[in-house]
């Protein structure tokens, strides 16, 4: 992997991307596409990684994915700096430390451009004082070590939070710092940097937006509170509890008071708007204040699902971000019945793979 990380190499997959997406919306007739690059190294804020014990010997790694051989992975160029140093650290705090590394099978990595750091180690055993008192000092030594780190234990229906199992992001968003809280464990974008464009392509796509925002699946608020400057209100669901609370936070402590996050799936905000069904999460809110001529979507890879297709298309802006190009472009179908293609970016999240992010701006056809 280190070989191939060349900016030769990264140019010849992106360029390729472009063109793969540039033929799948073809038929939609799009503008073309805007696309932003990731940096070449460095640039994943998670990694997950198996254990492996042999004798006095202990190593991250990974399976070739065609041969499924084990590789021991020493350091880890695509993940962030930070979690190619905790790797180091961990594994020379642990290796002789029998509770901490006894039925170790898999350690997960979260870090932050704020230079935080979650470690949850996974074990196949039952987690107790003897094992937390030895994290407690696996903490202190890499605290003394200078990082800002959280260390979470996992086992069979079990978990313990040594102090906080999130850590809050800093990012630079056209100008100004957006504190992003991170739970262990939910939905956060995996590349840091290229989410600041996508952000910052959202802004500028969304600069002369009149009235209100709709916001279906949107995680930690990571578009709802970049975007809130361009509306009046925005109005944000989110299925994902800790994505809620998180998002909550996030509102307050950006100290911005114009947007609403409510638990809820698409799917039942879909019904309560149609009027199909009471809900108690929206009692104390009332969804006629809202005039929302902008609705923002960033669901799962399985793309929309058909109610909500259809509710959205009532908006005379729609912006769709995707992380699944084959169903966005089905979704696609539906929407350009009644929306015309106005915008289409293509953000490089993750690199050196077939995978690729996507952002349409579509809006109402004239009659
Ligand atoms: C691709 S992520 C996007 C999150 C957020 N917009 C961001 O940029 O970080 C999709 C989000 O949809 C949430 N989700 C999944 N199924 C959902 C549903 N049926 N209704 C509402 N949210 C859902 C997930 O918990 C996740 O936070």
């Amino acid at each position: 992997m280190t070989n191939s990380l060349t900016d030769e190499n990264y140019q010849q997959q992106f360029q390729h991307k472009i063109k793969t997406l540039t033929k799948l919306m073809a038929e939609f007739n799009p503008p073309a596409v805007q696309a932003f690059t990731s940096p070449i190294k460095h640039y994943r804020m998670r990694a997950e990684f198996r254990i492996w014990h042999d004798g006095d010997h202990i190593c991250h790694i990974m399976f070739d994915q065609l041969t499924r051989r084990r590789i021991e992975v020493t350091q880890f160029p695509i993940a962030s700096q930070l979690i190619n140093q905790a790797m180091i650290a961990l594994l020379a705090a642990i290796k002789h430390n029998h509770p901490l590394r006894y039925k170790l099978f898999q350690v997960d990595y979260l870090s932050t451009l704020s230079q935080q750091l979650i470690i949850t180690l996974l074990y196949h055993k039952q987690l107790d004082e003897a094992w937390e008192l030895e994290a407690r000092n696996l903490k202190d030594q890499l605290t003394a070590q200078g990082f800002n780190v959280q260390i979470i234990g996992r086992a069979k229906k079990h978990q313990i939070n040594l102090d906080n199992d999130y850590i809050d992001e800093v990012l630079s968003v056209d100008g100004h710092n957006i504190i992003y809280r991170q739970v262990e464990n939910s939905f956060t974008q995996p590349n840091a940097r290229v989410n600041i464009q996508m952000l910052e392509w959202a802004i500028e796509a969304t600069k002369n937006a009149t009235g209100d925002l709709l916001e279906l699946y949107c995680g930690n608020g990571n578009f709802s509170l970049a975007l809130a400057k361009n509306f009046r209100q925005v109005l944000a669901t989110e299925i994902a509890k800790p994505s809620v609370s998180a998002a909550q936070y996030n509102i307050q402590v950006n100290d911005i008071d114009n947007v609403k996050i409510l638990r809820m799936s698409a799917e039942d905000f879909t019904e309560a708007l149609k009027g199909e069904r009471e809900f108690n999460r929206l009692k104390g809110i009332d969804l006629t204040s809202y005039e929302c001529n902008t609705v923002l979507v960033d669901p799962p890879r399985a793309g929309l699902d058909d109610k909500t297709l259809t509710m959205i298309q009532k908006y005379p802006t729609i912006i769709y971000i995707s992380c699944n190009p084959l169903t966005l472009k089905d979704n696609l179908a539906v929407l350009t019945e009644t929306h015309d293609i106005v915008k289409l970016a293509m953000f490089d999240q993750f690199p050196y793979t077939e995978h690729m992010e996507s952002g349409v701006v579509l809006a109402k056809k004239k009659n």
